[in-house]
């Protein structure tokens, strides 16, 4: 069913910051500049670099677009697709554009495009590696064990459950939240059933990944794409992951080496599962892609045509995350009753969403799901406390 967008959906507005209350709005106000102080604690930083962080941090509190320096490799990019936004305010553009812009500029203030001795230096390095190396995730990776004893299809739910509840675990989303989450209440939509349905059919396939966060969330990723390799359910798999740093966790190349040596380096289960991807990616069974467009301010309806021809040629592609959610779906104040199939209809191919719910952008609700989850009176569509697995075959 794949093909244009459905013409009889008229197009939501974007999601903008700068309404009075909005999640948008708390992102550019709050986390931003707790993120850019976080940075320039978690490393070294020279003058010059440190200099670079302070005016990115009053340009933030200040919410103006400064324009990126001259010698930026991707100037012409940006300013093409920031004409008539770069020297505005971060809460006048889209929500999705403002934040991509952020990031852009903060790996700018870092160095990390420089000539200097920071380029390439993960600003989010130290907070991912914390995370990777602490005990929480020993105790995950030792999680697996029991589900050997599992029958096939329960083992099959647990490991996608894991993957999905794993979007809960990203960095960014601890800058602001302190503690720990509300426990989880459950699903809002689950397509499982028909995902596993379209798996089955057609294996073995091609299926792509579209990764999310590093860490706690790639780990239960990898152990999913062994699954469906190991099971015969997919031929090879591609995980595509961010070619650069990106909204703070999200997983680099760098960042699935160092999951898979976490794996293959681990007791039990996760150290079998591990040594699998190893030999995967030996083989080309297992192959990564960091495709520019990942970090895009731009919704997945503007891909390029060599992305589009790759999501065409997979039996199925499976998105991860918030993010990768609003890209799919445009990341507009959709009504959340919009079936989801109307809205991905351009997507090439087969695709399913695997996401927790932390920003406003929400469709293919039921009527009766909404009602009762609006009926708690607790928040629910940001905090990260709902998930969903959404397909359109
Ligand atoms: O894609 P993820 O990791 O699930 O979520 C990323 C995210 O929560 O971080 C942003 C706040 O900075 C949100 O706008 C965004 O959706």
């Amino acid at each position: 069913m794949s093909g244009a967008r459905d013409e009889t959906v008229a197009e939501a507005p974007p999601i903008m910051g700068n309404v009075p209350g909005s999640y948008a709005l708390s992102v550019f106000r709050e986390r931003h500049p707790v993120l850019v102080r976080q940075v320039a604690r978690a490393l070294p930083y020279d003058p010059d670099r440190r200099r670079a962080l302070d005016r990115l941090l009053d340009e933030v509190v200040r919410d103006v677009m400064a324009p990126l320096g001259p010698s930026a490799h991707d100037g012409a990019a940006w300013a093409e697709w920031g004409r008539g936004k770069i020297g505005g305010r971060y809460v006048d553009v889209p929500f999705l554009w403002g934040e991509s812009y952020f990031y852009r500029k903060l790996l700018e203030a870092t160095g990390y495009f420089g000539d200097g001795p920071w380029r390439g230096v993960d600003p989010f390095g130290p907070m991912k590696q914390a995370e990777l190396e602490g005990p929480v995730v020993d105790g995950e990776l030792a999680a697996l064990d029991e589900t050997a004893a599992l029958p096939p299809d329960e083992q099959a739910r647990a490991l996608l459950l894991g993957s999905l509840w794993g979007n809960r675990a990203d960095l960014s989303f601890g800058v602001t939240l302190d503690g720990d989450h509300e426990r989880a209440a459950g699903l809002v939509v689950d397509d499982g059933p028909l995902l596993w349905t379209l798996v089955e059919a057609a294996a073995p396939g091609r299926i792509c990944l579209v990764a999310d966060n590093a860490g706690r969330e790639l780990l239960p990723d990898l152990v999913l794409v062994d699954h469906l390799l190991t099971r015969g359910l997919a031929g090879e798999v591609v995980l595509h992951v961010k070619p650069v740093p990106y909204f703070v966790s999200d997983a680099t190349p760098a960042d699935v080496l160092a999951c898979v040596r976490r794996l293959a380096a681990a007791p039990g289960r996760a150290g079998e599962a591990g040594a699998r991807l190893w030999a995967a990616m030996e083989e080309g069974r297992l192959r990564l892609r960091a495709h520019p467009f990942a970090c895009a301010p731009l919704p997945y309806s503007d891909m390029p045509d060599d992305l589009r021809a790759e999501f065409a040629s997979a039996s199925l592609t499976v998105l991860k995350g918030d993010l990768n959610y609003r890209r799919l779906v445009g990341d507009r104040m959709w009504p959340a009753t919009m079936p989801f199939a109307a809205v991905t209809g351009y997507f090439p191919g087969p695709v399913v969403a695997l996401r927790t719910l932390k920003s406003d952008a929400l469709v293919g609700v039921p009527e009766r799901t909404l009602a009762e989850l609006d009926a708690t009176g607790r928040p629910w569509r940001t905090t990260g406390t709902h998930a969903m697995v959404q397909v359109r075959p």
